[in-house]
């Protein structure tokens, strides 16, 4: 059993908690949003609240490593974001490199495998070399997969798979027939997470109750949990809300 206090933001009350370390979520996904407001509320530039983020990034992956978590996706940039500001971009497409030039020896030392899911083919070569970089570092590493999607989008994914499959359909070395939930999800860029591709549990920090394009095929059936503090704010005890509001509800596979 792991222990956490909640503190009662209305009447200062706190409660002891536990958490079911036989119901730990295997696969947690993440979107971490509220970062800019963080930095607002602060009347700081925007690019100091993806700063503290990035440190959030790491306290979260070691907490959720200790709990037990078997796969942490965390949605870092969406094909949507390059839209944004230029120094903004510039700046967010170098915070891997940032990442994993202080992280990587944290990492392994919590036996923790990098992955990246999304069209890093796109990215800055140094952000590349930084990714490919710590796949290969930590690839020996059998904990916790910490999985960042990084230049992603759910729909673009999809578009991807299916223009695969049609393209085989079309060579004539797939029946349109054999097409099934099996031969999408082996075209997805979670495909090499196996039984553990799918989120079980989809927090949205900063009070935003949207999805914006997230892992949309592999969270058909996850419990998704929106929670109000800023990314830069989430925390361990954070997390372990979160897990145990998860632990609280009846989970159905659209069976009884
Ligand atoms: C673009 C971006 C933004 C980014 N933010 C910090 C976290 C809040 C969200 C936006 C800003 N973080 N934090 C970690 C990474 C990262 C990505 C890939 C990787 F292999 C290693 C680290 C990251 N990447």
């Amino acid at each position: 059993m792991f222990s956490f206090s909640k503190k009662d933001q209305a009447t200062g009350e706190v409660t002891e908690r536990q958490l079911d370390d036989a119901n730990i979520p295997a696969h947690v996904a993440i979107i971490m949003d509220g970062n800019g407001r963080w930095a607002q509320q602060r009347h700081l530039p925007r690019i100091a609240g993806h700063k503290q983020g990035m440190n959030t990034v790491k306290t979260v992956a070691k907490a959720a490593s200790h709990l037990g978590v078997k796969v942490l996706t965390l949605y870092a940039f969406s094909t949507e974001n390059w839209k944004r500001p230029t120094a903004e971009v510039n700046y967010l497409m170098k915070l891997p490199v940032d990442f994993f030039g202080t992280f990587v020896p944290d990492l392994i030392k919590n036996n923790i495998r990098v992955k990246v899911m999304g069209y890093t083919d796109q990215l800055p070569a140094a952000t590349q070399k930084a990714v490919k970089d710590a796949i290969a570092d930590t690839a020996e590493c059998t904990g916790m997969v910490l999985n960042f999607a990084l230049n992603y989008g759910g729909r673009a994914e999809i578009v991807t798979a299916v223009q695969t499959l049609a393209q085989q359909v079309q060579a004539g070395t797939l029946d349109p027939a054999a097409i099934d939930d099996a031969a999408i999800d082996q075209q997805l860029m979670t495909s090499d997470l196996g039984e553990l591709r799918d989120p079980d549990l989809l927090i949205r920090t900063s009070g935003e109750e949207r999805l914006s394009n997230f892992m949309l095929w592999q969270v058909a059936y996850s419990e998704f949990v929106f929670t109000q503090q800023h990314w830069p704010d989430f925390d361990q005890t954070a997390l372990e809300e979160a897990i145990y509001e998860y632990q609280q509800r009846h989970r159905r596979y659209g069976g009884l």
